[in-house]
């Protein structure tokens, strides 16, 4: 009798992160390469006719009217003055302040689900701009595809990197973007470079010598992860990645690791989880 829609908020690795400038507004020019993980949170949706929103989840810290899934929801009703409501279950597994983006994925996931729930008909366009409202890295989990970011990270460019394995270090610490973002000592006067070919291997993040400044945690995650393999920071932390070229050397080094260090293995994809799974709705 209900309706009920279940959805994937997949994670994002940023594969190199470039700093090129500040604007006037305090936010930062950049180019990123963005690349999405097979790990996810998982959001279900009931249809209600009232016309309330409603977040059930576990997530103690963050205000009902102040979750990211609350304000897409609303966003979205305004925009398209939608009587209808929903019920949403809010299953957490991405770490939270992280770098991987899990509040921004589950916006965009918010966004997709509604407009296929209540029938609205908005383009991608639409909702990728509805999105950057909320954040500059939710466009990209709309588009759902693999892209290199400029501007403050809303011009993208679809572009297909490998897809290797990943090991993702979650270092216990809470490193805020907006701290690092206006930190004096980041380096904010990279040249731009060209998009192809697609950036890969020895690129860089230009928040991680401050970010490994300021927590030791980080800096000790890299230096464990890059005892096998090249180890960088996604976005701004705090979480730390390196590539491998399967599931079972991957699962092998997280293995090795676990004593001191939470992590999780993943596989990077082009195609985020959730555009795959609206396919396989249509
Ligand atoms: C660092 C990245 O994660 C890379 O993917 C993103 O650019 C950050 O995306 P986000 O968390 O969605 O960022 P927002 O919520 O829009 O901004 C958080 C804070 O980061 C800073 N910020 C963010 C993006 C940007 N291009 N320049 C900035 O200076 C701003 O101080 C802002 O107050
Ligand atoms: N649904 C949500 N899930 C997680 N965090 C949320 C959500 N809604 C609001 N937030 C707030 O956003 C903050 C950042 O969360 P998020 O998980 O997106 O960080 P992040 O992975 O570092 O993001 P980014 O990579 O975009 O910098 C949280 O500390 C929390 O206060």
């Amino acid at each position: 009798m209900m309706s009920r829609l279940t959805l994937p908020a997949p994670a994002k690795l940023n594969l190199m992160l470039h700093i090129l400038g500040r604007r006037d507004d305090g936010y930062h020019e950049l180019q990123t390469l963005f690349q999405f993980l097979d790990h996810a949170d998982e959001l279900s949706f009931d249809l209600r006719d009232d016309g309330q929103v409603i977040l059930h989840s576990d997530l103690k810290d963050v205000p009902h009217e102040s979750n990211l899934i609350v304000r897409a929801a609303r966003k979205l009703q305004q925009l398209t003055g939608c009587p209808l409501g929903v019920d949403i279950y809010l299953k957490k597994v991405l770490p939270m302040g992280g770098g991987i983006g899990g509040g921004s994925s589950d916006a965009a996931t918010t966004l997709l689900g509604l407009n296929h729930l209540w029938q609205l008909g908005c383009s991608e366009d639409q909702l990728a701009e509805l999105g950057l409202t909320l954040g500059a890295d939710v466009p990209v989990f709309v588009r759902g595809h693999a892209a290199f970011a400029e501007g403050v990270g809303e011009k993208l460019t679809p572009v297909d990197p490998e897809e290797p394995w990943y090991v993702v270090l979650v270092p216990q610490v809470f490193v805020s973007t907006a701290e690092i973002f206006s930190h004096p000592l980041l380096t904010r006067n990279s040249p731009p470079i060209k998009m192809r070919p697609v950036p890969k291997g020895n690129s860089r993040n230009d928040c991680q010598p401050v970010v490994e400044q300021s927590y030791p945690e980080v800096r000790n995650s890299l230096n464990l992860l890059g005892k096998f393999t090249d180890a960088r920071l996604t976005g701004t932390g705090s979480c730390v990645f390196g590539a491998f070229p399967s599931k079972a050397e991957a699962d092998k080094v997280l293995a090795l690791l676990t004593e001191t260090q939470t992590g999780f293995v993943a596989k990077g994809s082009n195609i985020s989880m959730l555009h795959r799974t609206l396919q396989g709705l249509l």
